[in-house]
Order: structure tokens, then sequence, then C-alpha cells
């Protein structure tokens, strides 16, 4: 995937910015305030539908204007299409290709990018429901049905707990709970299923990428950790027996306690860097390090899946990098890849050809 040509109109401080990207490297410097991270976001929102910023898609359009248009030329797969998205005041978000109205769920396949902002670094240090999130969106957002389980299993899921909190017990109470763990077992088998196949593919691709950027120095390894007992992890119908049985185990504590306790809702991914477990023991460098190791084991599951790399937006989170691990990465900059790279100066000795612009309040130099 690479984008050949974007232009903006009223997009956050960008009020008019036409420009034609590199193939290979970009990297986009200015001062602090200037716009990188909002050209990445307009990048970001043509090629996924959506916003690493923000889920309120009314603070995109530019304070005072009325309207926002973004429109973007993109090359897949040796075709070329265009995507535009505006909004006019009031009113909701209008997707087109090649300029047909287009629903934005057709408009969007997952693999079309994949971002790396200062947030994600919670992906490491932060709290099991960030590494769930990314589990859900981004690893396994391209299983067949993974979404469909998802949706139904938070459904499920909700009027379980609501019966569980609920304090006069309603008739048909026991049958009812029955009917929700034995629906909760077979969508909840089959997202913890999903999960570890996808995270069993990205395993050794994590680990070659993460010596690649320590120089071999460092390795890692990650745990799935389970609130079901998972025996053979690779057979669903084990998984469901294993969750239906574990539901029973638990069935008075989870009276008493009033909640669910069991399920890929309460799961969890840990990562050890030299058998140390990373939330606790790895430094700032080390965390960054496997988030990006991460992002570039998951374009790689994409290239896999779909044949093309996604374009892959870095804000910030480069260049921090001590020039050791930068070189590290020579192997993905060979790649035919688009990479977009945000920094407030130039890297002095980065490790492959770039081209780089600078933006000055919110115009392109
Ligand atoms: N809807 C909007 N309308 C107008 N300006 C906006 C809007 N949203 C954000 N901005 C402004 O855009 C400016 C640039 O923001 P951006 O996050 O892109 O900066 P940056 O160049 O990435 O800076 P830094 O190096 O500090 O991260 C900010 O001053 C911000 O207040």
């Amino acid at each position: 995937m690479f984008l050949k040509r974007l232009v903006l109109v009223n997009f956050r401080n960008l009020e008019d910015l036409s420009w034609n990207p590199h193939r290979g490297i970009n990297i986009i410097t200015g001062d602090n305030a200037q716009g990188k991270t909002n050209l990445l976001e307009a990048i970001n929102f043509c090629t996924s539908g959506a916003s690493f910023r923000t889920s309120r898609e009314r603070e995109m359009v530019r304070q005072g204007a009325d309207f926002l248009k973004i429109n973007s030329l993109m090359e897949k797969n040796g075709s070329q299409y265009e995507i535009s998205v505006e909004m006019a005041k009031d009113s909701k978000l209008e997707f087109k290709l090649n300029g047909l109205k287009q629903v934005k769920n057709k408009l969007f396949q997952p693999g079309m990018s994949v971002s790396f902002t200062p947030s994600d670094l919670d992906l490491v240090r932060g709290n099991p429901a960030g590494r769930r999130r990314w589990m859900d969106a981004e690893l396994c957002c391209f299983e067949a049905r993974y979404i469909y389980n998802m949706q139904n299993y938070n459904r499920v899921l909700t009027q379980k707990n609501n019966l569980l909190r609920e304090k006069i017990k309603t008739s048909g109470y026991n049958e009812i709970l029955e009917t929700f763990n034995t629906q909760l077992a077979d969508y909840g088998s089959r997202i913890i299923h999903a999960r570890l196949s996808q995270l069993g593919r990205l395993s050794s691709m994590l680990k070659n990428v993460y010596r690649d950027i320590t120089s071999g120095k460092e390795d890692i390894y990650f745990k799935y950790f389970s609130s079901i007992p998972l025996v053979d992890k690779l057979n669903l119908n084990a998984i469901k027996k294993s969750f239906l049985d574990t539901m029973m185990e638990k069935n008075s504590e989870e009276k008493f306690k009033r909640q669910s306790l069991v399920g890929p809702h309460r799961d969890d991914l840990n990562f050890f860097v030299n058998n140390m477990d990373a939330r606790h023991f790895c430094s700032r460098g080390q965390q960054r390090s496997i988030v990006l190791a991460l992002k570039i084991s998951v374009i790689n599951v994409y290239r896999l899946e779909y044949g093309e790399y996604p374009v892959l937006l870095m804000d910030d989170v480069l260049l921090e990098l001590d020039e050791s691990r930068q070189a590290g990465m020579t192997g993905l900059f060979e790649l035919p890849l688009q990479v977009f790279i945000t920094s407030t100066a130039l890297p002095e000795n980065f490790p492959a050809d770039y081209r780089a612009v600078k933006i000055t309040n919110g115009q392109l130099t």
C-alpha cells in the first residue's frame, strides 16, 4: 500500500495542504505544535477510517471552519484508487471511493496502515485492557468472524453481569445463567483460539525483529495468561470445554462477587526480555523497542494476509531510540514499505535513504 497524493482542507491546523509523498521513508520535521501529528492522523484516517487520536471526529475540523476534506490517491497491489472524506457543518462524515459514495465499513479493510504513537507504549507498561484491545483491533481483526464473535461475546457478558448484579433473583435465574454461560463459552473460546493462533504466528517474527533491533543482545518472548486453564491451546473444543468447566467451578464465586470472572475479557499478554517481565524491569528504550518490534511483526502478518505491506506511521517514537537500535532496523527499511516518521529534528545517522519535509504552522516546505 502506498499513499501517492494527499490533499487536505481544514484538517485541524492544516488549512490547505497538498503533498505527493515519497514511496519509501518520509521524515516529517518541524518545531512543536506545527502540525506533524495532524498530518500523520490525516493519513491514518484516510487509510483506516479512524483517528489514532480521537473518536470525536468533529474535533478534526479546523477551528472556525465549517467543513473538512481529505482526498487521497492510493496504490494497492498495483491498482490506484482515490479515497475522499468530507464533513460539512452539522452533518456526518461522507466517504467516497473513486468519486462514488461508499459505506465506511466497506471502504476500509484492516491492514491498510499501522500506526505507532507514544500512547502505544502503554501496550507494555499499561493495564491489561490496553493489551486486549491491541489483540482485538490489530492482531486478530482480519480473522474471519472475530469482530462478530467479540460483539456477541460482549453483548452476552453485559447481560450476564446485569443478571449477577440483580438483587432479587428472577425466576429461572439459574437456567438463564446457564444459557449465558453456554453462549459465552461458544463465542469466548473462538476469541481465545483466534488470539492464540495469531500470537503463535507472531512469536517467531517478534523474536527475530527484536533481535535485529537489539543487535542480537536481547531476547524476547511473550506469554498469554488466561483465566481458563489452557491445556491444548490450538484445539477449539478443548478450550470451550475448559471454559465451561471453569465457569462451573467459579459459579458460587461469580454469584458472590456479582461479576463474571472467567473469559477472554480477563486475559492478558505479558512480554519478557532476557527472561524479565518487561512491565517492571525494562527501560523506556527497551519498552519502545518491544512495541516497535510488535508493530513491525504485525506489518509482516498483514503482508502475508494481503500480499502487500501497509503504510507505517510513526509519531515521535523512532528517533528517540539510540543509534545502534535505529541501525538494527536497516532490514525493515529495505522492504517495499512506505513509512512516515515525525520528529522535531532530522536524524544525524539515519540507517537508510529518506526524503524529508518540514512543516511550519500547518504548511509544508
Ligand atoms: N481542530 C483544530 N483546529 C485548529 N487547530 C488545531 C485543531 N486541532 C489541533 N490543532 C492545533 O494543531 C497544532 C499542531 O498540532 P500537532 O499535534 O500536529 O503538533 P506537532 O507538530 O505534532 O507537535 P509536537 O512536536 O509538539 O508533537 C496544535 O497547535 C494544535 O493546537
